[in-house]
């Protein structure tokens, strides 16, 4: 199912008469079938956008489509969505079954739609309960926790509560998935498996899942796309790898990857980009001269051993070493810092002087206003 969010904006009331505006004139469609990562830093509006979509909040202005239909009125429980909060909220005094069977028994609008579905089903079957059991089954066995199902939730690891919470949701046979910071509770090692096993499930079941995350590592590995949001406000919407090697402003750059992005001060002057105070390189298109930050990521800095023309020079501060790589540490002539990744097994030492280049079509231009002016 896509979901469609149309000049979407959101403000709650604060206190003595003021207005906090948390989304701002949102237009974003999530394709069908994708799972798509909201991210951003705390506050920018990720929660606050997938309750909307959730029917959890209302909207303040704007439409929100499910496909062609318009959601924008219909109360949560009538919008056939599926939720995952962080903190799992499960009933720790119901086992696992009990647990994933909770919606399908208890929840009045779930409970005439399943009848329907039982009705229709081919070939049907006799006993009502037995449909029951075999969804709960079925939702457990995806998630793996089969042999869970007797269990409480305080037997259970954190990643394996998440699942069954994950297993609550799909068991409703949810048109969208909507994950709300579902690893943050977990620690690293479970984190990482967690989220792989998200995207199985997400992949094997093809529902369209909307995962909020401030973690941007957790989003680009595992979504389809990224939608980042700051101050309420969209800066980008992409596939991960594309939103990582185009940054469309500043802060997108800043906020993707780690280590962050090398940042230094420069200018253009007369058509020429200047790294610090030194010349660097002839601009390719024609811009007004004007002060500019220069954005590089550490791996596409190279020391040049070929005398190119571009490269720039600058001292080595430190190296660390960890494992097969080692971060090097950089001074420009005018003191900014950059730093590169090498082979452990390199020659680098500190206080050498070394000339460094940047791939082509790996530097950003931003005029001081944050925007991308140009990459080159
Ligand atoms: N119920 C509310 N009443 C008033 N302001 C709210 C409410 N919920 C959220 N906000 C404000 O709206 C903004 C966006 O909040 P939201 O929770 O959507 O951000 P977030 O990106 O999910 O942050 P986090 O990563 O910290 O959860 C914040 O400034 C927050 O203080």
């Amino acid at each position: 199912m896509q979901v469609r969010l149309e000049q979407v904006t959101k403000t709650f009331a604060g206190s003595k008469n003021t207005q906090a505006t948390a989304v701002k004139e949102l237009d974003v469609t999530i394709a069908s079938g994708k799972l798509v990562g909201l991210l951003g830093p705390s506050g920018c509006g990720k929660s606050t956008t997938l309750f909307m979509i959730a029917g959890i909040h209302d909207v303040s202005e704007g439409h929100i489509y499910f496909g062609d239909h318009d959601v924008t009125a219909l109360p949560s429980d009538k919008r056939g969505v599926g939720i995952v909060f962080q903190n799992y909220a499960l009933y720790p005094h119901l086992t696992v079954w009990d647990n994933i069977a909770f919606p399908l028994l208890n929840a009045k609008e779930m409970k005439k739609r399943l009848k329907q579905r039982f009705a229709e089903l081919s070939p049907p079957m006799a006993n009502f309960k037995a449909y029951i059991q075999r969804l709960v089954e079925e939702a457990a066995k995806l998630v793996e926790l089969t042999a869970y199902l007797d269990r409480k939730p305080a037997e259970l690891s954190g990643g394996q509560q998440q699942r069954v919470a994950i297993a609550r949701a799909i068991v409703k046979n949810p048109s969208i998935l909507l994950l709300d910071e579902p690893l943050s509770n977990l620690d690293a090692r479970l984190r990482v498996q967690t989220r792989d096993e998200i995207k199985r499930i997400q992949k094997q079941t093809g529902i369209t899942t909307v995962f909020v995350t401030h973690d941007q590592d957790e989003a680009l590995s595992i979504c389809d796309e990224v939608i980042i949001l700051k101050d309420g406000v969209l800066q980008q919407q992409g596939p991960p790898q594309e939103v990582y090697d185009h940054p469309a402003n500043q802060f997108v750059a800043e906020f993707l990857g780690s280590p962050q992005i090398n940042l230094v001060g420069g200018s253009i002057k007369a058509n020429k980009l200047y790294l610090g105070n030194e010349e660097w390189f002839a601009l390719p298109e024609s811009l007004s001269d004007q002060p500019v930050n220069i954005g590089v990521r550490y791996e596409n800095i190279r020391p040049d051993r070929e005398n190119r023309k571009q490269a720039f020079e600058a001292t080595v501060t430190s190296i660390a070493r960890t494992g097969g790589t080692s971060t090097v540490q950089v001074r420009l002539a005018d003191g900014q810092p950059m730093r590169l990744h090498r082979d452990s097994d390199d020659v680098l030492q500190e206080g050498d002087r070394v000339r460094l280049y940047a791939r082509p079509r790996t530097v950003y231009i931003f005029n001081a206003e944050g925007e991308k002016i140009l990459q080159c």
